[in-house]
């Protein structure tokens, strides 16, 4: 099946869904309509000549009279109204949504008969367009397709538009359209009835002259009753819900979470427990599929088993963006036996994990990297596959996506785990220290060698694992060295003759393009191959959104207890403020912000306005400063920073530096200056 889509500013045919089979033999079904049936001469005479003509359907004559009064261009080639979904609004958005699949289910059945069908709503706006390909390449040439407007007033009679208007089924064929360039068509259309009995939107299956229009009438009315029937029932859930001033009050004033669905899965409406728990605005829940936050399968397979006896107990279903927290789905029944919504009543399974410390997993060390989304999985599940053997492993992706945290992961779920796990960050030595830091000295090797010499980084980690961080911006001559230890299997120390077997395993990871580092000969290729065995790559978290919650919980939890901070509440819009945010410095930017924010927030409540300006996407707030003011001495400022860092990370040079984003060089050297070193 293909689908007309309005995409990069024109109509594209794309490939989409295959309804099942259906489709009927064409040959078998050749339509009875021949020009014959088409008044041509009644078209000129009226629309060209003003003069009426006794063959014309009072339905036609009408519509072209209106068509003339509004000034419609019978010469016009395509239609020019064409706007965007965002411009639709959301009843637009809901109504597309809604009927997809009836419109995939009408295609099923015309299949292969050179038509396509479509849904409009009450303005003429189309939603959607399936169809078979010679008519979707018809329709394209007209700009018939999803957003273009079908009333009469934008593309005169046509079975839509005049469908709309006048508000019974009807069939357009030929020169009965207003508009020449439609006259190649036949277009049949039935409108669906809102509870006022206006029409709300209409059906129609179109295609050129010469497809099969035989069962057209038929299908269209058949797809009108069956959308119309699923408006009725959201619509009926609705207004239950809303129409009892006690349901509602008694609804908001739970203390339990509470989350009201209707049939089709769309949240009417949650209360602020449930925002609270979900960590969601209500205002961004409502509207939103229920499907995405829990698993509903349980409660489908429930009312699949029929609900004989009034509505179905309730079903356990699984939160899918929150582990602690547990929940319940009711379906609520008619007595005729039609869902007519459903309940979902949320509670914390756990305490809140920001009052008590989780006892970390024992069992599977992968539970440290958090995140559900599945770009994370797939490395995640690679990862597993790789623990257990000695594989060399290299770590891709960004600053801060968590290269490091997968390692020591990668490290606790391997036969090594209880050997070392050795950290180096390659960028961070001197070059003219990186061999000695590696690979050891023995005593005497150079002025300042410690006496009896020193072990490198290769043998501190011996029974473990040694994880090459940066490994990108290892000098070249060091590159070699590396690889002959690696094919090797064995070390010697700097100034010293006896080689060492070597029992390590290697991870090696970096944020840059290793093979293009390769191409401008800054990386060795064989040391790449050599490392490159398996390759993981961690995705950013601005492609993985539905992470940014489950890691913000995390990080709100540690860093409370951290900084000795109670918070009694997190305000829903600090993590609307959370997800708004684009995260270019990946997760420990996010990690950071959110420090920030407990450090500042000034009571208990953890709201969006303690997040640094950045993150709340505002301008940030820069002081100017008084020139002669010693408080906005830039020099003074940066020494009472590289302090404060200094002291914080308890004098670890690597994450001040990191904090700082200066390189260990630069940091020593400014340590020295200010003789804290
Ligand atoms: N999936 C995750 N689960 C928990 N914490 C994470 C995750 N990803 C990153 N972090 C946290 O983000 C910070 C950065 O992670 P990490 O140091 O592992 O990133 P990295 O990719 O090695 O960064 P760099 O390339 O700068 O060395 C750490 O505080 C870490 O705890």
């Amino acid at each position: 099946m293909y689908e007309l889509v309005w995409k990069d500013s024109r109509f594209q045919l794309v490939r989409s869904r295959q309804p099942g089979a259906g489709g009927r033999n064409p040959d078998s079904l050749t339509c009875s309509l021949s020009h014959g049936d088409m008044d041509l001469q009644a078209w000129r005479d009226y629309v060209l000549r003003g003069r009426s003509h006794d063959a014309l359907r009072d339905v036609i004559r009408r519509s072209w009279s209106r068509c003339r009064e509004s000034g419609v261009d019978p010469g016009q080639e395509k239609c020019w109204d064409i706007r965007d979904e965002r411009e639709l609004g959301e009843e637009y958005r809901l109504l597309r949504e809604l009927t997809l699949d009836v419109q995939t289910e009408i295609y099923s059945l015309i299949r292969s008969q050179g038509l396509l069908v479509t849904v409009s709503e009450r303005r003429g706006y189309l939603l959607a367009m399936f169809g078979d390909v010679k008519a979707l390449r018809a329709a394209d040439r007209l700009n018939f397709g999803p957003g273009a407007n079908w009333s009469e007033g934008s593309v005169g009679t046509n079975a839509i538009g005049t469908a709309l208007t006048c508000g019974h089924p009807l069939r357009v064929q030929g020169p009965e359209h207003y508009c020449e360039s439609h006259h190649g068509w036949v277009c049949t259309a039935a409108p669906i009835f809102g509870w006022d009995g206006k029409p709300l939107a209409v059906v129609d299956i179109s295609g050129p002259l010469d497809s099969d229009h035989s069962r057209t009438l038929e299908l269209a009315m058949y797809g009108a009753r069956l959308i119309e029937s699923r408006l009725y029932r959201m619509q009926a859930a609705q207004q239950l819900f809303q129409g009892s001033e006690v349901l509602h009050t008694l609804f908001q004033s739970q203390l339990a979470g509470l989350i009201y669905v209707d049939p089709n899965g769309r949240i009417l409406d949650a209360n602020a427990a449930a925002a609270a728990l979900l960590g969601v605005s209500r205002t961004r829940l409502r509207g939103g599929r229920i499907q995405r936050l829990f698993d509903m399968s349980p409660v489908a397979a429930a009312l699949r088993g029929g609900v004989s006896g009034g509505s179905p107990q309730g079903i356990s279903v699984r939160c899918l963006v929150h582990e602690r927290l547990s929940a319940t789905a009711h379906p609520v029944v008619s007595p005729n036996r039609a869902l007519m919504g459903t309940l979902v009543v949320l509670s914390e399974s756990k305490p809140a994990p920001w009052t008590v410390s989780k006892p970390p997993s024992a069992q599977d060390p992968f539970v440290k990297v958090l995140g559900r989304s599945q770009a994370l999985q797939e490395a995640l599940n690679l990862a597993r596959r790789v623990a257990e053997s000695d594989t060399t492993v290299l770590l891709v992706g960004e600053s801060g996506t968590g290269k490091e945290v997968l390692a020591r992961a990668i490290h606790e779920a391997s036969s090594r785990k209880k050997g070392p796990f050795v950290a180096v960050n390659c960028g961070a030595i001197p070059s003219g220290l990186i061999q000695s830091v590696l690979f050891g000295y023995v005593e005497g090797a150079f002025t300042g060698a410690r006496r009896g010499g020193s072990p490198g980084k290769f043998e501190q980690a011996s029974g473990g694992t040694l994880f090459l961080d940066e490994i990108a911006e290892m000098p070249l001559d060091m590159q070699v060295n590396l690889l002959r230890v690696l094919e090797e299997g064995q070390i010697c120390r700097v100034g010293g003759t006896r080689a060492v077997p070597m029992d390590v395993r290697i991870l090696a990871a970096t944020h840059r393009d290793l093979e293009d580092r390769v191409r401008q000969g800054l990386f060795r290729e064989d040391l790449f191959y050599r490392l490159n065995v398996v390759r993981i790559v961690l995705p950013p978290l601005r492609e993985r959104d539905e992470d940014i919650l489950i890691l913000a919980r995390h990080f709100i939890d540690t860093i409370s207890r951290k900084l000795h901070r109670t918070i009694r509440f997190v305000s829903p819009d600090f993590y609307g403020a959370l997800l708004a945010h684009r995260w270019p410095g990946n997760v420990r930017e996010l990690r950071h912000a959110i420090e920030a924010a407990i450090a500042l927030m000034p009571g208990d409540v953890l709201g969006p306005e303690s997040l640094p300006d950045r993150v709340r996407n505002l301008p940030e707030r820069r002081p100017v400063p008084a020139p002669d003011s010693q408080e906005f001495n830039l020099k003074k400022v940066e020494a009472e920073t590289i302090r404060r860092a200094y002291a914080h990370f308890k004098g670890n040079i690597t994450e001040t530096a990191r904090a700082l984003g200066i390189g260990r060089n630069t940091l020593y050297v400014k340590l020295r200056k200010l003789k804290i070193l």
